[in-house]
């Protein structure tokens, strides 16, 4: 399972409280994430993770070409409705991205725990046997 997370500066901690929740699963996932992002579930959490740009110098952008060559599988991208971003744009094309490609994304905390608890559930069954 190759993930995006993304998680703008309110929801910062509601991401890596959400990590710390699917722990052993997203220790099996390839994940990416925007830069800061990246750098809290690295520092905080220990996981493995490729750090790209930081969303507002391009991150979401990036993430976005990796999406649409098939290499993401699903984007957990905790938005923050109440606060404008200057890059507005790139999030809309990352979201639109998603769209274009009928890969699944969460934004927000409800949303992403019904997806990682399914996809956890999955991986339990697979290592059951
Ligand atoms: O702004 C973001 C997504 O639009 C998130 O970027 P950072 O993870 O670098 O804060």
């Amino acid at each position: 399972m190759k993930l995006a997370l993304i998680a703008h500066d309110h929801k910062k901690d509601a991401m890596v409280a959400l990590a710390a929740e699917f722990l052993p699963f997203l220790r099996t996932a390839s994940l990416m994430a925007t830069g800061t992002t990246g750098g809290r579930l690295v520092a905080e959490l220990g996981l493995q993770v490729e750090c790209l740009l930081s969303g507002p110098l391009g991150g979401d952008l990036q993430i976005g070409a990796r999406l649409a060559v098939g290499e993401v599988d699903a984007v957990i991208f905790l938005r923050d409705p109440m606060t404008p971003q200057p890059h507005e744009p790139d999030i809309n094309a990352l979201v639109r991205a998603c769209d274009v490609h009928d890969v699944p994304c969460a934004t927000n905390v409800a949303g992403a725990r019904l997806m990682l608890g399914r996809w956890a559930a999955q991986a339990a069954d697979g290592i059951r046997g």
